[in-house]
């Protein structure tokens, strides 16, 4: 069903996970989740008063090439969660954004804030590796899913204790996830034909969610000033990648971003 960019992201990433899938089974997975410490519930910081921030560590990605050399992703992770991060999002997706399985557990190994696990989500064998590498969300797309695999991915992520991020780009997915009843509704406002990002596309899509649910403002987000807006508009939390990982001092950037209030 996905075109374009996004379908040649998702090839990739069905190529990636049977070469996983040969290695560890899914009831190898399962087994593993025993020894795992339960997920760590972001819903309070989302909740609270002001803006949470979900900090994201993104090497690279389709629209910017290369946007930072982040040798270790845990002494990022330590400045995003000293400044105060709601959760950290890490983009795992290796052959497009650079990612990995491995960086989700360094940055579990070196933080407490709930981590969400940042890939184009397709089988339920993706969910269990997160859940097993550490992860506390996942992004489940609406882009990127049938009706049917959506809410079976939503199913199972609740399963396993964990929260999932739904992601929206126009009014027919807005609707789709709502329905859906997710509790935690990512408009991006990154096209995913053009890769352009229109800063109109929350203020558009957020009357259609309704105000029980945390909205989440997601992709060209730079600054206090942006982050007052989308707030203005109805965003609890923000997902910022760029501008964070392209700081020098990441700290005081997600410091700027969080408990900003209308
Ligand atoms: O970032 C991209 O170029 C991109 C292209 C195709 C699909 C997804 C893409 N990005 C994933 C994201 O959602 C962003 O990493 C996230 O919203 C943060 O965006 P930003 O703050 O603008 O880096």
């Amino acid at each position: 069903m996905s075109e374009g960019v996004l379908g040649e992201i998702i090839a990739g990433v069905r190529i990636d996970l049977e070469e996983r899938r040969a290695g560890v089974s899914e009831a190898d997975l399962r087994a593993a989740l025993a020894d795992v410490d339960p997920p760590r519930d972001p819903m309070p910081h989302f909740r609270a008063a002001g803006s949470s921030v979900i900090a994201e560590v993104k090497r690279r990605s389709p629209s910017k090439g290369a946007l930072a050399d982040i040798p270790d992703p845990a002494v990022l992770a330590r400045a995003y969660a000293r400044g105060g991060a709601g959760a950290i999002s890490v983009l795992t997706e290796q052959r497009r954004f650079g990612g990995s399985l491995a960086d989700l557990r360094a940055v579990r190994a070196a933080v407490d804030v709930p981590l969400l696990r940042k890939d184009f989500t397709v089988e339920p064998y993706q969910v269990l590796e997160a859940r097993a590498a550490g992860a506390d969300l996942v992004l489940l797309m609406c882009s990127a899913l049938d009706d049917d695999s959506l809410r079976a991915l939503y199913e199972l992520t609740r399963e396993l204790g964990m929260r999932a991020l739904v992601e929206v780009h126009d009014e027919t997915e807005t609707e789709r996830a709502v329905a859906l009843g997710a509790e935690l509704v990512g408009v991006n406002a990154r096209n995913l034909k053009t890769l352009t990002v229109d800063g109109d596309t929350f203020a558009r899509l957020a009357p259609g969610i309704p105000d029980d649910r945390v909205k989440v403002a997601e992709s060209g987000i730079f600054g206090a000033a942006d982050v007052a807006r989308v707030v203005a508009e109805g965003a609890r939390v923000v997902l910022v990648g760029e501008a964070l990982v392209k700081d020098g001092d990441p700290e005081s950037a997600v410091r700027s971003m969080t408990g900003v209030t209308q």
